[in-house]
C-alpha cells in the first residue's frame, strides 16, 4: 500500500508529430481559476513532471526526452536523450511510465485519473470518463482524424495496461468550437445528409485554444467575457481561431484536421476536385501503416494528410528545417524581398535550387495564415484584444512572427525586433512582443499547455476526489 492517497492526474497529449505527458498533484485547496487572479492551473495542480517525445511523424524519428521538475518552459534542468526503442505514441507512453517509476521513482498507484486529449470528439462536448461505449465512440471517430484519434487510442490502452486503477478521462479538441454559428460550421452541402453523416466545421486545438484564452485573460487582467482573440495555434498541424467575448466565433480547420492552414504532412484546404485529378485511385482504401489498423482512410486521405505539406514541399516536416533553407536562400539573394517566382515553379520545380524550395514554404504558409487573421479581423470588426501566436512554430519561429506581423500592418500591427527575437529569453505562459500605442492591442506570444488545461479541469471535479 502506497503511503500517499491517490492525488496525481497524468494528463497525455497525443498530436501529429508528438506525444506530451504531464505529471500533476492536485492541491488539497484546488479551485477553479475563473476568478482566482492566478494564472490558469497554478491553484488547482502542481507540475512534478513532464515529458515530450517529438518526431513522431517523421520516421525515421529522433526521439527526444525532457524531463524536467519545474515548470516545462523553462529547458535548464531538462534531461534530453534519444530513445531508440521508442517507435509510435504506445511505446511513448510506456516510456514515459517507464521513467516515472524507475528515474522519478514516483509509485504509480497514485496516479487517479490519466486525462487524454482526444482531438475528435463528434458530439461529445464535455469530457467523459471512458468505458467500453465511449471507447467505441472515440474509435469510430478516428477516420475522421487519421493522424490523431488512433495516437490517443492508443496511449488510452497503454495506460490501461499499466495503470488499471486509475480512470481514464477524455477531452475533445472539438468542445470549444461549440460556438461557432450555424452559418459558419455549415457547408453549402444537402443539409439532410450533412445532418445524418455528421458532416460540418468541428475545429480543432480547441484544449490548446481553452488554455490560450485563460492565459491571456489574466495577462491582460480583462474578463473572458469581454475578450476578443485571434489566435493561431502552429505545429505540426496548424489552425486560427476567432474569439469573441471568449466564445470560438470561427477556426480554420473543419469537419476534419486537414482542413485550413497547412501542416508537416497536412495540405491544408485545398480545391477539393484536386485529389481527383492528384490520382485516379484517389477512393480507394488506404491500407499504408499498421496503425491505421483500425483507421480507414482512402488514398485521397492519405495523400492530403500525410504526403503533403512542408514534407512535399521541401522534403523536411520539421518547420525548424524550412526557416534554416529559407535564411540560406536570402543569404544568397541581393533582393531579400524578392518572392521565388510562380512561372519559374511552373516550368520545373525540381530544377529549383533546394533553398528556393524552403522559401516558397514559408511564404506559403504565411500568405494562407495572413488570410485567415483577414476574415477574422473582418468578422470581429476590427476589435481584436490581441494577436497570438502559439504552438511549436509560433512559440519558437521568430522569423514566422515577423514575417506574418508584417503582411498585417495594414490592420494596425507591428513588429519589434528586440522583443520578437527575445522571446525564448522570457518566462511565464504569455510573452508579450508588442503593444499599440494608440488603441493598446497587443500582439502575444503564448506557450501553450494543453495537458494542464486538462488537468486543471480534472482537478476541480468535486465528484472525482470525494
Ligand atoms: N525553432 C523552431 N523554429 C520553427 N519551427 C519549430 C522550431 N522548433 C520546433 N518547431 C516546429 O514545431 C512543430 C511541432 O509543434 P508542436 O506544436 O510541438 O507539435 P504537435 O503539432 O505535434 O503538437 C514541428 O514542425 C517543429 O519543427
Ligand atoms: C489537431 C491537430 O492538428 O493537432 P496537432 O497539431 O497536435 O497535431
Ligand atoms: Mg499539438
Amino acid at each position: 500500500m502506497s503511503p500517499h492517497a491517490a492525488d496525481l492526474i497524468l494528463a497525455a497529449n497525443a498530436g501529429s508529430s508528438s506525444l506530451k505527458m504531464s505529471l500533476y498533484q492536485r492541491n488539497h485547496d484546488a479551485v477553479s481559476d475563473t476568478s482566482s487572479g492566478a494564472p490558469p492551473g497554478h491553484r488547482s495542480v502542481t507540475l512534478l513532471l513532464t515529458s515530450s517525445i517529438t518526431n513522431l511523424s517523421a520516421p525515421p524519428a529522433s526521439f527526444s526526452f525532457s524531463f524536467t521538475h519545474s515548470a516545462p518552459h523553462k529547458g535548464a534542468d531538462a534531461k534530453k536523450q534519444h530513445v531508440d526503442e521508442v517507435h509510435d505514441h504506445a511505446s511513448a507512453c510506456e516510456r514515459f511510465l517507464q521513467y516515472m517509476e524507475r528515474e522519478a521513482h514516483i509509485d504509480k498507484s497514485r496516479v487517479k485519473y490519466v486525462c487524454h486529449r482526444v482531438v475528435h470528439g463528434g458530439d461529445y462536448f464535455e469530457p467523459v470518463v471512458v468505458d467500453q461505449e465511449r471507447y467505441h465512440h472515440i474509435e469510430k471517430l478516428s477516420d475522421l482524424a487519421p493522424l490523431h484519434n488512433g495516437g490517443a487510442l492508443a496511449v488510452m490502452k497503454a495506460c490501461l495496461d499499466a495503470l488499471p486503477k486509475a480512470a481514464s478521462v477524455a477531452y475533445f479538441d472539438t468542445s470549444f468550437h461549440r460556438t461557432i454559428p450555424a452559418h459558419i460550421a455549415s457547408y453549402a452541402i444537402d443539409q439532410e445528409v450533412a445532418m445524418t453523416r455528421g458532416l460540418k466545421k468541428y475545429g480543432f486545438h480547441g484544449l490548446s485554444y481553452a488554455y490560450i484564452l485563460g492565459s491571456v485573460c489574466h495577462h491582460l487582467q480583462k474578463d473572458v467575457s469581454r475578450t476578443n482573440l485571434i489566435v493561431m495555434h502552429l505545429g505540426s498541424g496548424a489552425s486560427a481561431c476567432a474569439i469573441r467575448a471568449g466564445r470560438s466565433v470561427n477556426t480554420s480547420m473543419g469537419l476534419t484536421p486537414v482542413s485550413g492552414l497547412p501542416g508537416a504532412t497536412r495540405s491544408g484546404r485545398i480545391d477539393p476536385s484536386l485529389v481527383f485529378h492528384y490520382t485516379n485511385r484517389a477512393g480507394h482504401m488506404s491500407h499504408k501503416r499498421e496503425v491505421e489498423a483500425q483507421v480507414h482512410v482512402t488514398l485521397a486521405e492519405d495523400i492530403l494528410n500525410r504526403q503533403a505539406g512542408w514534407k512535399a514541399l521541401t522534403g523536411t516536416a520539421d518547420f525548424a528545417e524550412v526557416v534554416e533553407g529559407m535564411r540560406k536562400w536570402e543569404e544568397t539573394q541581393t533582393d531579400t524581398n524578392k518572392q521565388p517566382s510562380q512561372e519559374k515553379g511552373l516550368q520545373d520545380m525540381s530544377g529549383w535550387k533546394t533553398d528556393e524550395k524552403f522559401k516558397m514554404a514559408f511564404e506559403l504558409f504565411v500568405d494562407r495564415i495572413m488570410g485567415e487573421i483577414g476574415t477574422y479581423y473582418v468578422l470581429l470588426g476590427g476589435c481584436v484584444d490581441a494577436l497570438v501566436f502559439s504552438g511549436g512554430i509560433g512559440e519558437k519561429s521568430a522569423d514566422l512572427r515577423e514575417a506574418v506581423v508584417e503582411k498585417v500592418r495594414c490592420l494596425g500591427f507591428e513588429v519589434d525586433q528586440t522583443k520578437n527575437n527575445g522571446v525564448d529569453d522570457q518566462e511565464g505562459s504569455v510573452v508579450e512582443i508588442w503593444k499599440s500605442t494608440e488603441d493598446g492591442k497587443r500582439i502575444l506570444v503564448c506557450r501553450t499547455d494543453e495537458q494542464m488545461e486538462m488537468a486543471k479541469e480534472c482537478a476541480v471535479v468535486e465528484t472525482f476526489w470525494k
